[in-house]
């Protein structure tokens, strides 16, 4: 054995025999044995079946919802992506999954939350379930749809500001030669301006400035800027889901703590970039902590996490650690809500008003249907029934638009086909459990394709067509398509794990749409016509969407 090894080429001969072995146990055993009787299930290829790798691959690609839908148009509607998980595109499996009785049936978050989470969990990332109806019940009424509506004058605020700088931008141009503007980044101006606001009442500013600028500060104290923090969130969060699909735990860890040490690797695949937006966070959290109170009576969204008793010292460990650690905890803690504060609060709802304008546009019987439901309401209307002139004047109130069933469904409708999250969020089974009529096992890691299901051909007709009509009229051939919609949607998830920011979100997408189609007219531009792109990270994220703006000639009003 000694002689063996003293050669170079045996010791390389050994390394791949021991490979082998490790793989044959670690992977083809498993396999073979089929302990959660998976293997029944197709997958996409042995290599999804057998390792983590295929679904590593589409996760990185951005494409994830899209390479998983045309897996399950191929291969049917419950599919295995690893070696322990199933993605289900019956509609039936959402209940069993996500619905109210899911978590008293043993089927809960998964450990995928806690390879996201930093050091400390935010609300989205609490796994156990004392836990975090404790910490939801604290907020909740932060988020409620009657706090929100308090909320109008900052939306308002942010609002105007776009049309101002919309405004300028066409008087900018020479007729005829106007460039285009990337709507798609200016609507994630909005958002975040908005959620700076609502959140910490601290507003960003990046609609005045036209740009994401914004100051950053290390645990440390260390003060930086950070530009385009916009793409720092969105290749941050590449990486952070990427990594939280690495298993297992041990392999996790250790690339963890090595690529961010590999500076070049780190700042090639985002890793840098987690951090950044981490520091931006702290900087929020910091100033919004030196203002104390907040200063307007509808308060901000950390007024109720900072007040919030759950991160008592008891909790987080001060009885066992001591003051100092206890304060850490704390603070790490306060850290990880502000970041989902600032990422849930304004990503997904600019992507959905990015869609819902890019299917208005490409839809113009649409676009025509809900300026005639709008057409009455518009308010301060000139003394001849033109268009008000002033942005200011132009703006909807929340209370003329929220009822408009037209206007809801072109939402639902590109909420349906784009949802702004269509990861497939992954569930735990930790006892025999019954999903779709089917036996799953404990330790089986389970999940529903948003972008498959909201598309099942055997709920609505022509699923993939933009039809608003179908959230309100009764269609002979799918006499249930309405109920389907509701009960078998899933943009904000549902149950006790459903969105608690939803109020906000549609509130702005209510007003900014009714907004904007009836001030401008906008075309888009040709390189956002065929396609608006999508971008798979946690959040599925538009890519830019180009448009050429006018007003609208009040005299055709
Ligand atoms: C169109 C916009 C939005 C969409 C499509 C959306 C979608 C979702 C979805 C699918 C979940 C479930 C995530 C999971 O189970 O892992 C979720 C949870 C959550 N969302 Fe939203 N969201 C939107 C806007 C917002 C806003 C504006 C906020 C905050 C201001 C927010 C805050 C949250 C929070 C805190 C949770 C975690 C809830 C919990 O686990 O108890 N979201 N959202």
């Amino acid at each position: 054995m000694m002689l063996l090894l003293a050669s170079p080429l045996s010791a390389v001969y050994c390394l791949i025999a021991a490979s082998l072995l490790y793989l044959t146990f670690k992977i083809l055993v498993p396999y073979f044995r089929d302990p959660l009787n998976l293997r029944k299930y197709p997958a996409p290829n042995l290599l999804a079946a057998l390792t983590p790798l295929w679904l590593l691959r589409a996760t990185w690609s951005q494409r994830r919802s899209r390479i998983i839908h045309e897996e399950i148009k191929r291969l049917g509607d419950v599919i295995r992506v690893s070696p322990n998980q199933l993605i289900f595109n019956d509609p039936a499996a959402i209940k069993d999954i996500y619905g109210v009785l899911a978590l008293s049936h043993g089927v809960a978050k998964d450990e995928f939350y806690d390879r996201l989470a930093g050091d400390a969990h935010d609300l989205v990332q609490l796994r156990d379930r004392a836990e975090h109806s404790e910490r939801r019940k604290a907020i909740a009424n932060a988020f409620a749809a009657k706090t929100v509506v308090n909320m109008e004058p900052v939306v308002r605020r942010s609002l105007l500001q776009l049309l101002v700088n919309i405004d300028k931008h066409i008087e900018a141009a020479s007729p005829g030669e106007q460039p285009p503007i990337n709507l798609r980044k200016w609507l994630n101006f909005f958002t975040l301006d908005v959620i700076g606001d609502t959140g910490f009442g601290l507003p960003l500013g990046f609609l005045e400035e036209l740009a994401d600028t914004t100051e950053a500060e290390t645990e440390g104290g260390t003060r930086y800027r950070v530009t385009d923090m916009i793409d720092v969130l969105h290749r941050g969060t590449r990486y952070s889901v990427l990594m939280a699909n690495i298993t297992p735990y041990r392999l996790n860890r250790l690339l963890k703590n090595v690529i961010p040490k590999i500076r070049l690797l780190a700042s090639r695949i985002g890793s840098t970039c987690t951090d950044d937006f981490e520091n931006v966070c702290i900087r929020q959290l910091r100033k919004r902590i030196e203002k104390g109170q907040a200063d307007r009576e509808s308060g901000d969204f950390m007024d109720f996490i900072l007040k919030d008793k759950t991160r008592s010292s008891d909790k987080l460990g001060a009885a066992t650690q001591g003051e100092r650690q206890f304060s850490y905890a704390k603070f790490r803690s306060l850290v990880a809500d502000a970041q989902m504060v600032m990422n849930a609060g304004s990503d997904t709802t600019a992507a959905a008003l990015t869609s819902t304008i890019w299917f208005l546009l490409q839809n113009p019987c649409a676009l025509a249907r809900l300026r005639q439901e709008l057409a009455p309401l518009v308010p301060n209307r000139t003394s001849d029934g033109d268009l008000p002139s002033s942005a200011a004047a132009s703006m909807f109130s929340y209370d003329a638009v929220k009822d408009l069933p037209y206007l809801r469904a072109c939402i639902d409708e590109s909420l349906r086909l784009r949802p702004p999250i269509a990861y497939q969020l992954p569930r735990l089974v930790s006892r025999p459990v019954k999903i779709a009529g089917r036996d799953i096992l404990p330790g089986t890691v389970v999940a529903v394709a948003p972008y498959s299901v909201h598309r099942h051909p055997s709920l609505y007709r022509d699923p993939d067509e933009y039809r608003p009509e179908r959230w309100i009229e009764f269609d002979e051939g799918f006499p249930n398509q309405r109920d389907d919609l509701r009960k078998y949607n899933i943009v904000f998830s549902q149950g006790s794990r459903a969105c608690i920011g939803r109020h906000l979100a549609i509130f702005e997408l209510q007003v900014l749409v009714a907004t904007i189609v009836m001030r401008y007219d906008m075309e888009l531009a040709e390189e956002s016509k065929k396609e608006l792109l999508i971008f798979d990270r946690f959040n599925s994220n538009p890519g830019p969407m180009y448009v050429k703006i006018k007003r609208r000639i009040p005299a055709s009003l």
